[in-house]
């Protein structure tokens, strides 16, 4: 089973417009919400695609009970901790060519013994678990060293451990040494402090990364597609798709896709061709929805051992 901890989910609500004016009144054309955070969304996306998951999270306030019924009606499983404070609410504003401005709240405060019962909760579930995820921001209250911790408890009882978070909290986590990584390119530059141009450049900073302890990196770079890369080995891959409707969350799906791959026994090409096709198939979804197995048969994924490593990221 893949546990994943969101310490800061959301009630996310996508509005569609025409063309966002900053001071106007903006009328959407459609709107929608999902349940949301970056850890739920990998459970979304696994649950959808039957690999059997749990996300833990903490939940309170009208939000928190929204957040649990949504992720009730969409059939995750999940274990909410009960906080007093409200869960927050994540705004997208979409527009025609899929551009995405997200508006993110904080999240609610969560007191010490509210962090110590999440952390607990999720370390009971990790005993039946061959990896957690901890993923997403914290929110106030929460010791940035939460995701180190985990990496460093979990690690030590044969779980092993995915984050994906930005901030302090990120180098952090990687300074524990966590069997995967995933930065996406902004968060992998902020990570090696330095503007990464080309593929060259993001490889030769995951390799950075491995060399510092961490077992497999994968980098998604948005239309330019993922690489994974370990001690030993390199793959790009990448997925062409025409229409994009909302990027909000494709990364999770390609974690997803990654892990669902893994835990069935892909190797490192094989779980990013997955964790690509499950990232494009989402691009292609409006609002954060994740893909079912029918949206994923008609993406042609295309992958290499040997990218072209001058080639600049767009
Ligand atoms: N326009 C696109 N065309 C094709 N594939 C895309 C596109 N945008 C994203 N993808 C796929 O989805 C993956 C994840 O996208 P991206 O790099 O934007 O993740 P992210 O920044 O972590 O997103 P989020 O934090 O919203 O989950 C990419 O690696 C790629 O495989
Ligand atoms: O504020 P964070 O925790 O960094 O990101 C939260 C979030 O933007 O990430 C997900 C998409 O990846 C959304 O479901 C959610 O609203």
């Amino acid at each position: 089973m893949i546990v994943t901890l969101t310490p800061n989910p959301s009630v996310d609500r996508t509005m569609s417009f025409e063309r966002i004016a900053l001071g106007e009144v903006q009328r959407a054309a459609s709107g929608r919400i999902d349940p949301g955070g970056k850890g739920i969304n990998v459970s979304r996306a696994l649950a959808a695609n039957e690999t059997p998951t749990l996300a833990v999270l903490p939940a309170g306030g009208p939000e928190g009970h929204l957040l649990t019924e949504l992720l009730d009606a969409a059939r995750v499983p999940h274990l909410a901790v009960e906080i007093a404070g409200s869960a927050r609410m994540n705004i997208a504003a979409v527009e025609p060519d899929g551009t995405t401005t997200k508006l993110n709240e904080a999240g609610p405060h969560l007191t010490d013994a509210e962090v110590s019962a999440l952390f607990g909760a999720t370390a009971r579930a990790c005993v039946s678990a061959s990896w957690v995820v901890g993923c997403g921001s914290l929110p106030p209250g929460v010791p940035t060293t939460l995701y180190a911790e985990l990496v460093r408890r979990m690690s030590g009882r044969g779980v092993k451990v995915a984050i994906d978070t930005s901030g302090a909290p990120f180098p952090l986590a990687v300074a524990a040494r966590p069997h995967l990584i995933k930065p996406n390119h902004e968060e992998l530059a902020e990570l090696v402090g330095r503007p990464l141009s080309t593929v060259g450049d993001v490889v030769d900073a995951a390799r950075e990364l491995v060399a510092d302890g961490v077992e497999t990196v994968v980098v998604s770079l948005g239309a330019d597609g993922a690489i994974a890369v370990t001690a030993d080995e390199l793959v790009w891959a990448g997925a062409k798709i025409a229409d994009p409707l909302s990027t909000v969350g494709a990364g999770d799906c390609l974690l997803a896709g990654f892990l669902h791959s893994t835990v069935a026994g892909g190797d490192l090409e094989a779980a990013l061709r997955e964790g690509v096709r499950w990232g494009a198939a989402a691009v292609r979804l409006p609002g954060s929805q994740v893909p079912h197995l029918e949206d994923l048969t008609d993406i042609e994924v295309h992958s290499t051992r040997t990218p072209q490593l001058d080639r600049v990221i767009s």
